[in-house]
C-alpha cells in the first residue's frame, strides 16, 4: 500500500472521536457550597402538615429533605413524605388523585430503627431492613428501593430532614407510633449523635459515601476541609476521575515491563557504552530520583482569579498584555530590593542537607505530607506578589504544606516544614515517571495471546492501571446503574466511532504493508511508551517503494541515518484510533518544532512500526531531571535556557493551533530535544481537531497535571488548553516539577479546579519578564489567557538563549 493514498491534508474526520464529550454538570453541581447548604433552599415542610398530630391514625405528610445511601446520592432531594399505616412514601411531586410518582415506598413492617442523626440540622435516620424474607413483604419503588443503597448487609438507610425542630419531633413519634418492629415508644430526640455530613474528622474518613468512592478520597488526601470548602469540585473530581479510570483501580504505580529489543540485530559494539542507560529504560518509564524537597522557608505566592487581575484593565486583554502584570509591581517593586540571581543559577531551595539519593527516591516513592488547606483562595496576583510565609503554622488554614517532607526526612527545625512529627498515611503517590493520564474510556483490548506468539518477542505487559501514563483501557465505569439525582450526569459508555475493521483499513492507507527488518538495524532501546517501545536504529537499506509520496520522503532519506521506531503491538492498544490519530497529524504536521513523521510499515496485521526522526536528545524531561543544578539550590535550568525551549515548544503548538489542532497533551516528557538541542513536539494521540462547526471540545483527556482548569471542570475549551499545558511545563523547568505533583491525581484534579492559577515556590528569585509570562499562561479565565500567537510576542522570548547554551544540559546523554 503506498502513502500515496494518505498523503491528503488532514480533515476533520480523520479524527477519531476519542470519546464522549462529559456532559456538563448541572446547575447545582457547579455551585460551590457545602452540601449542607443546598438544604436551606428547599422549602422543606407544608406547614399544613405541623399542625397534625402523630400517630392518630391520620396520614401523615409534607414536604421534606431525603438522602439515602445508595450509590452517588450525595444531594439532598426534596421530597413529599407521606406516611400512612402502612407505608412510608417518598414522592417527588405532593400526590393528587390518580397521580402516583412515588420513587420509595417502605413498607413500615421493614423499619427496624429510626434515630436522629447529626449529618445535617433537624434530621433523622430510617434503618430498614431489605431482606424480602423478613416479616414485612417489602415494596420499593424507584431507584432508591432498588438494591442501591450502600448499608452494610441487608440494611439500608435513608435520611430525612425537616425544616423545623418540632416538625422532626412529630414525623419520629408519628413513625415510633406505627412501626411494628419499633417499641412503640420514640427514642429520646435531643442527644447528639456524632454523625458528620461528608466527613468524620474523628476518624478522618468521609463517611456515607460509597465505599469505592471513598477509598479514593482517602487516598487522594482529599481532605474534610476541602470538602467544606468545596464538596460540589470534590465530587466533580471524582465523578470524572472514576468514568476515566474506574473507581478502586489505584494500584501501585512501579511495575516495570520487561521488554526484550526487537529481533532485529543490535550492534553492542559500536553503542555497547550505552546498555546501562538501556537497561534502564527496560522499565516502564521512570524518572530520576525526585527532586530533593525543600524544608526551608517558602514564600508563600497569593493565588488569584483572572477576574481580579484584569477588572481594573481598561484595555483589550492583549492591547494591555505587557503591562498588566507590571503594575502590581510598579506600585511596589517586590524583588527590587533582591539581588539578581546569575542567569544560569537561580537559587532554589529544594535541597534536603545530606539526603542521599536513595532516600530522595524513597522521598518519591512514599510521598509527601500534605496540608490541603494550604492553598487558600485569594484575590493577588499570582506571580507578582511575594508573600513571605507565615512562620508560624500555628493556623490550620495558613499552615504551608508539608508537600516536600518524605516521611524519612529528620525533623528540621526552624521550618514551617518541620512540625509535623506524624509521618503521614502510607498512600499511593504519582510518580514523576508515570503522571496518571486521563484518557477517555476505552474499548477493552482483544485478546492478544495469538498476536504476541506471532511476535516472537516479548512485550511490555500492561502496567498499573492506576498511574500508567498510556492509552491503556481505563477500567469500564462502574456496571452499577447510576441514578440521575440532579448532580452526576451519567456519561454513557463511548461508543466507538469507528470499527475495528475500519481502523485498520485507515491505518494501513497511512502505512506500508511490509516487513521493515532489512531496512533497519536496530540499536538500542531509546524510550518506553506505552503504547510499544522506541528504538534507536540505522537506516541500512533505501528500498525501492515506487512510484509516489514515498519516493519523495525516502528520497529524503539516507543509507546510515539514525532514526527512531516506535514499535507497537495493535492487539495490545484499546485505542487503535489514537494511532492512526497520530500518524495523520504527524504526517500533515511538517514542522522544525514537531517531530518529523518519516514512515510507518505495518509489518504484520499486528505489528506497526512509526518512523520518525531520532532526537538524541531525550525528553525535556530527562534535561531537566539529569540537569546538573537538578536537586541543588537552583532551577534545572536557566531562565533564557526555559525561554527558548519554551518559545520553541510555542512556536511548534503555533503551527498546530493555526491548523486548528489542540495538542492536549503538552508536558516535558512530550517535547524532546535532538543532539542541537532542537525542540520539538512529540505524542500527537489525543489531538484533536476544531472546526467551524465544532469550535469547542470537552472530552477530558491529558495528563492530570498539566491539565488546564477547564478541561478538569468538563467545560468546553479550546486551544488554549495547550497554552496552560506550556505554563505549567515552564513550571516544571523551574522547579523540577508540576505543581501537585506529589499529590494523588486526584487531589491534584482538585486542586486545579479550586486553586486555578498555581503558586511558584519562590517566585521571588524570577525575573519579572518570566512571572508575566506564567501569568498569562496560566489564567483561569481563557479569555484573558495568551494564544500562542501572543506569547510568541511576549518580552520573556527576548531571554531566550542560543541552542547551543543547551549543550551542557545534553551531557548526560553522552
Ligand atoms: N523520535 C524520538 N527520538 C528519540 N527518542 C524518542 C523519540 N520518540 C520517543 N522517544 C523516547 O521514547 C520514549 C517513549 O516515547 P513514546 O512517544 O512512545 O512515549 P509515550 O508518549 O509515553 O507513550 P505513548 O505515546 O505510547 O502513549 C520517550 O520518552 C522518549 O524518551
Amino acid at each position: 500500500m503506498s502513502l500515496s493514498a494518505a498523503a491528503n491534508k488532514i480533515s476533520e474526520n480523520d479524527f477519531q472521536n476519542i470519546g464522549p464529550a462529559p456532559r456538563p454538570p448541572g446547575a447545582a453541581f457547579n455551585k460551590t457550597q457545602p452540601i449542607t447548604s443546598y438544604l436551606n433552599q428547599l422549602d422543606l415542610q407544608d406547614k399544613r402538615n405541623e399542625q397534625r398530630g402523630a400517630g392518630n391514625g391520620n396520614r401523615k405528610s409534607g414536604w421534606v429533605s431525603y438522602k439515602d445511601d445508595g450509590i452517588l446520592s450525595f444531594l439532598w432531594q426534596k421530597r413529599y413524605m407521606v406516611l400512612s399505616d402502612s407505608y412510608l412514601t417518598l414522592y417527588k411531586n405532593e400526590p393528587r388523585a390518580g397521580s402516583d410518582d412515588a420513587v420509595l415506598q417502605i413498607p413500615l413492617t421493614t423499619i427496624v430503627s429510626v434515630s436522629r442523626t447529626q449529618l445535617k440540622q433537624n434530621c433523622f435516620e430510617v434503618v430498614r431492613s431489605s431482606d424480602r424474607n423478613s416479616s414485612a413483604s417489602g415494596s420499593s419503588v424507584g431507584s432508591s428501593g432498588n438494591g442501591s443503597g450502600g448499608s452494610d448487609g441487608s440494611r439500608k438507610t435513608m435520611y430525612i430532614a425537616t425544616k423545623t425542630e418540632i416538625d422532626l419531633h412529630s414525623w419520629l413519634d408519628a413513625i415510633f407510633a406505627k412501626c411494628p418492629l419499633l417499641s412503640g415508644v420514640s427514642s429520646p430526640t435531643n442527644f447528639t449523635h456524632k454523625v458528620h455530613v461528608g466527613f468524620d474528622p474523628e476518624t478522618g474518613s468521609f463517611v456515607g459515601m460509597p465505599s469505592n468512592w471513598e477509598k479514593l478520597l482517602k487516598h487522594s488526601r482529599i481532605t474534610g476541609e476541602d470538602w467544606n470548602n468545596n464538596s460540589a469540585a470534590v465530587i466533580q473530581v471524582l465523578q470524572f476521575y472514576q468514568e476515566y479510570n474506574g473507581a478502586g483501580t489505584a494500584t501501585a504505580s512501579n511495575n516495570s515491563s520487561t521488554t526484550s529489543l526487537p529481533k532485529a540485530s543490535i550492534n553492542q559494539g559500536q553503542y555497547g557504552g550505552q546498555q546501562s542507560r538501556q537497561n534502564s529504560h527496560d522499565m516502564l518509564p521512570q524518572r530520576k530520583p525526585p527532586t530533593p524537597p525543600s524544608v526551608q522557608h517558602r514564600p508563600k505566592l497569593q493565588v488569584s482569579t483572572s477576574h481580579q487581575n484584569y477588572q481594573t484593565s481598561q484595555q483589550s486583554p492583549y492591547q494591555s498584555f505587557n503591562n498588566k502584570y507590571a503594575s502590581p509591581l510598579q506600585n511596589k517593586p517586590l524583588n527590587s530590593h533582591l539581588p539578581s540571581p546569575p542567569a544560569h543559577k537561580l537559587p532554589y531551595p529544594q535541597q534536603v542537607q545530606g539526603q542521599n539519593s536513595s532516600q530522595l527516591k524513597q522521598h518519591r516513592q512514599n510521598g509527601y505530607a500534605q496540608d490541603a488547606s494550604r492553598f487558600k483562595h485569594n484575590m493577588q496576583n499570582p506571580y507578582l506578589t511575594s508573600t513571605p510565609p507565615s512562620s508560624s503554622p500555628s493556623s490550620s488554614k495558613e499552615q504551608v504544606s508539608q508537600r516536600h517532607a518524605p516521611q524519612q526526612r529528620p525533623p528540621v527545625n526552624n521550618s514551617p516544614y518541620s512540625n509535623s512529627s506524624t509521618p503521614p498515611p502510607q498512600r499511593l503517590h504519582p510518580q514523576r515517571a508515570a503522571p496518571a493520564v486521563l484518557k477517555p474510556p476505552a474499548q477493552p483490548a482483544p485478546s492478544t495471546a495469538a498476536a504476541a506468539a506471532a511476535m516472537n518477542q516479548s512485550r511490555p505487559e500492561a502496567g498499573p492501571k492506576f498511574l500508567q501514563p498510556n492509552r491503556e483501557a481505563p477500567k469500564k465505569p462502574d456496571a452499577h446503574p447510576k441514578k440521575d439525582v440532579g448532580v452526576t450526569k451519567q456519561r454513557k459508555p463511548t461508543k466507538p466511532t469507528m470499527s475495528n475493521a475500519e481502523i485498520m483499513a485507515k491505518l494501513k492507507s497511512v502505512t506500508f504493508n511490509t516487513d521493515p527488518t532489512p531496512f533497519f538495524q536496530m540499536v538500542e532501546k531509546a524510550g518506553q511508551g506505552a503504547s510499544g517501545s522506541v528504538y534507536l536504529a540505522q537506516r541500512t537499506q533505501l528500498p525501492d517503494y515506487g512510484e509516489g509520496d514515498l519516493n519523495e520522503q525516502i528520497g529524503e532519506q539516507h543509507i546510515g541515518d539514525k532514526v527512531a521506531i516506535k514499535q507497537m503491538i495493535l492487539s495490545k492498544q484499546p485505542r487503535k484510533e489514537l494511532i492512526v490519530n497520530e500518524i495523520l497529524v504527524m504526517k500533515d504536521s511538517q514542522h522544525k518544532n514537531i517531530v518529523n513523521f518519516l514512515e510507518a510499515y505495518l509489518k504484520t496485521e499486528d505489528d506497526l512500526w512509526v518512523v520518525m526522526e531520532y532526537m538524541e536528545g531525550g525528553s525535556l524531561t530527562d534535561l531537566i531531571e539529569n540537569s546538573p543544578t537538578n536537586g541543588s539550590n537552583h532551577a534545572p535550568l536557566t531562565e533564557p535556557q526555559i525561554a527558548y525551549i519554551v518559545r520553541e515548544t510555542c512556536q511548534g503548538l503555533k503551527f498546530l493551533h493555526d491548523k486548528h489542532i489542540i495538542h492536549r497533551d503538552i508536558k516535558s516528557d512530550n517535547v524532546l530535544l535532538d543532539h542541537r538541542a532542537r525542540v520539538k513536539i512529540t505524542d500527537f494521540g489525543f489531538c484533536a481537531k476544531l472546526t467551524d462547526k465544532r469550535s469547542k471540545r470537552a472530552t477530558m483527556v491529558g495528563t492530570p497535571y498539566w491539565m488546564a482548569p477547564e478541561v478538569v471542570k468538563q467545560r468546553e475549551y479550546d486551544e488554549k488548553v495547550d497554552v496552560w499545558s506550556l505554563g505549567i511545563m515552564t513550571i516544571e523547568m523551574l522547579e523540577g516539577e508540576p505543581p501537585y505533583l506529589n499529590e494523588d491525581p486526584l487531589k491534584a484534579l482538585y486542586l486545579i479546579a479550586t486553586n486555578g492559577t498555581p503558586k511558584l515556590k519562590q517566585p521571588e528569585v524570577l525575573s519579572l519578564k518570566i512571572k508575566r509570562f506564567l501569568s498569562v499562561c496560566l489564567c483561569v479565565d481563557v479569555k484573558y489567557r495568551a494564544s500562542t500567537e501572543e506569547l510568541l510576542h511576549h518580552s520573556f522570548f527576548d531571554m531566550s538563549c542560543d541552542p547551543r547554551d543547551l549543550t551542557s544540559l545534553l551531557e548526560w546523554k553522552k
